[in-house]
């Protein structure tokens, strides 16, 4: 039989990433002339990876954005985190021993996030993981991004997995959204970058710290999908 498959979002789930891409946020609104973003803003603006992030940022300041404009700070955004991976990032506390507890029970792990693919994959070496996962699947990786299923159903393909033996873990609406557009159970997890508690979204669990994520919760989830 297929192995069962984890597959966790990136920021705000496995790594603390907000220090950092709050800088590069910033680096750009100087660039282009808006005010800063403090830490409460930057978790209305992302999820939907740096894009979007940006123009949240200007939306939420009544700013303009045209679209030559948008595209050179994202640039500059890309450059600026890119120069700095994985800058202060680090793994919340128990990730390491989930994923190697996991990985010992014979779960097939993967990475499903909106960052860039090859940033999620120098992020992920940088802080010591990226051994563990069988895919890293990045917001650019396919045609379609979450809260698109397929981000979600072609990560699991790719990482050797079932989607009807799948669990998803993240720490936002996007993340919640599209595991349950994919009939996929959602582990979500209430300290990562989200405005609104993410009970709001009625994931299938909710978990405050990874020693939560024990394989007994997994085989639940998978028994309860199966029924
Ligand atoms: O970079 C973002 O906006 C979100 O990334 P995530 O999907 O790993 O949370
Ligand atoms: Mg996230």
């Amino acid at each position: 039989m297929t192995r069962p498959i984890v597959v966790f979002d990136l920021d705000g789930t496995l790594v603390d990433t907000a220090p950092d891409l709050l800088d590069s946020l910033n680096h750009c609104l100087v660039a282009g002339g808006a005010a800063l973003t403090d830490g409460a803003g930057f978790r209305q603006f992302v999820g939907h990876g740096g894009r979007v992030m940006i123009e949240r940022a200007y939306a939420a300041q009544k700013r303009m954005l045209d679209p030559d404009e948008h595209e050179r700070l994202y640039t500059l955004f890309l450059e600026h985190y890119g120069n700095n991976i994985p800058g202060g990032s680090l793994p919340y506390p128990g990730v390491p021993n989930a994923l190697a507890r996991l990985e010992q029970a014979g779960y097939l792990l993967a990475v499903c996030t909106n960052k860039t693919q090859a940033f999620s994959e120098r992020l992920l070496a940088g802080v010591g993981l990226s051994p563990k996962f069988a895919a890293i699947c990045g917001a650019d990786t396919f045609a379609f991004r979450k809260p698109d299923p397929r981000h979600l159903t072609e990560t699991i393909a790719r990482a050797g997995g079932d989607p009807r033996r799948a669990i998803m873990v993240g720490d936002s609406q996007t993340d919640i959204d599209t595991a349950k557009a994919a009939g996929i159970p959602v582990v979500a997890v209430d300290f990562g970058y989200t405005d609104r508690h993410v009970r709001e979204f009625e994931p299938s669990r909710i978990i405050s710290h990874f020693d939560a994520l024990t394989t007994a919760l997994c085989e639940d989830l998978l028994e309860a999908a199966q029924a």
